[in-house]
């Protein structure tokens, strides 16, 4: 026997990234690792998220939690989107219950200057953690990720989360300039934090451009396309890249320009749909995470759905169409991981 120990390589979750038959259609979930945990709300205890994403034990312990608890096929790095920007010194905190928060916004020229490079130096403990998880995963594969440059761009200018991003879209019109080297800086702080996820072991990536679908499909192409197709080149080649936003329906064709393998599908638009606008992609998605809190036997029939839907794909990863929420009933995404795997079993 060549290789008697089991590797991330041959895990269904891989397969269907390349477009091979899996074993079995696999299945992870968005924030699968959080508050939906009794046991993550343990570990947490009082420390702040931003100093969880710091301490490598944390972190393993985290990632590992949904894996065993739910037999997910692939874990998910826990981290957040804005580490890498408190990582170069952007004073930045995740204050609960409302998201990512910045002290001075940015507006100007003389703002965009307040961005550094990003070096591997400066963020030790995902380097450690993604090492601790390479020896407790097996041959479970990890999914690193990183905002996209739009979606950080917002938190950034806004001051924190925003519903219109209107601040965002007017520097964008009145000073593309101004935007386009904001952007360009956060590609390049993404696909650095990607690479040091990929270096040290993370088996895929996924590229959280959530806000994207607050763009017109002209606006995204001109504004936000040429900057995430820069962030995922940083690791193209080396692992599949997941590409996903919420609300993106109307720019699936332009977010799969982004060179990204596999599309990232929210709720809205079904599979196959998807699939016939996007011959030949991989596609990940796409049930409703309100849906985890329906009844057993509507869940049992909108899961079905959506893996039928799937069909209709090259490649399908299972997936929600948005993250976890966090009053989800632990043991309702547990049925149905158990669901996709015994319908798809081959
Ligand atoms: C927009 C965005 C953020 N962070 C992220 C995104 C993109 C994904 C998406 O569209 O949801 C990405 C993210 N954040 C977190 C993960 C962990 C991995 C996983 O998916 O399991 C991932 C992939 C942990 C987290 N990130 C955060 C938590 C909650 C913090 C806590 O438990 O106190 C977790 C588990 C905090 C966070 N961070 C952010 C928000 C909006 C919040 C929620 C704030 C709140 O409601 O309290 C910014």
């Amino acid at each position: 026997m060549v290789n008697a120990v089991p590797s991330p390589h041959e895990s269904p979750f891989l397969a269907a990234c390349r477009g091979e038959e899996p074993v079995h259609t696999p299945v992870w979930f968005m924030r699968q690792a959080g508050r939906s945990l009794p046991e993550y709300k343990a570990a947490r205890g009082e420390t702040s998220m931003l100093e969880a994403c710091r301490t490598p034990e944390l972190v393993c312990e985290i990632t590992m939690q949904p894996v065993r608890r739910h037999g997910v096929d692939a874990a998910v790095f826990f981290s957040d989107i804005v580490v890498p920007l408190a990582a170069i010194g952007v004073g930045i905190e995740i204050v609960p219950g409302v998201g990512p928060v910045v002290a001075e916004p940015f507006s100007t020229e003389a703002d965009v200057k307040r961005l550094r490079n990003l070096d591997p130096c400066d963020v030790p403990y995902i380097t450690e953690a993604v090492g601790l998880l390479g020896k407790e995963l097996g041959a479970t594969p990890l999914i690193g990720f990183a905002g996209a440059p739009f979606t950080l761009a917002s938190y950034l200018v806004e001051g924190g989360p925003s519903r219109d991003h209107a601040k965002t879209k007017a520097l964008m019109k009145s000073r593309p300039d101004v935007w386009h080297a904001l952007a360009s800086r956060l590609a390049a702080i993404c696909g650095e934090f990607l690479r040091v996820q990929v270096d040290a072991g993370a088996n895929a990536v996924q590229l959280f451009d959530s806000w994207a679908g607050a763009l017109s499909e002209a606006d995204y192409r001109e504004f936000a396309l040429p900057h995430s197709t820069a962030a995922l080149a940083g690791v193209a080649e080396s692992v599949p890249r997941i590409h996903f936003g919420v609300g993106t329906g109307h720019l699936l064709e332009a977010m799969a320009e982004t060179g990204a393998e596999i599309s990232g599908v929210d709720f809205r638009t079904p599979l196959d749909e998807a699939a016939k606008r996007l011959p030949g992609k991989v596609l990940q998605g796409n049930l409703d995470p309100a849906l985890i809190l329906a009844d057993d036997d509507a869940l049992i029939a909108e899961t079905d759905k959506v893996v039928a839907a799937g069909r209709a794909a090259k490649g399908h990863i299972f997936n929600l169409g948005h993250g976890v929420l966090p009053y989800s009933d632990p043991a309702k995404l547990k049925l149905v991981v158990d669901r996709v795997h015994e319908t798809t079993a081959r």
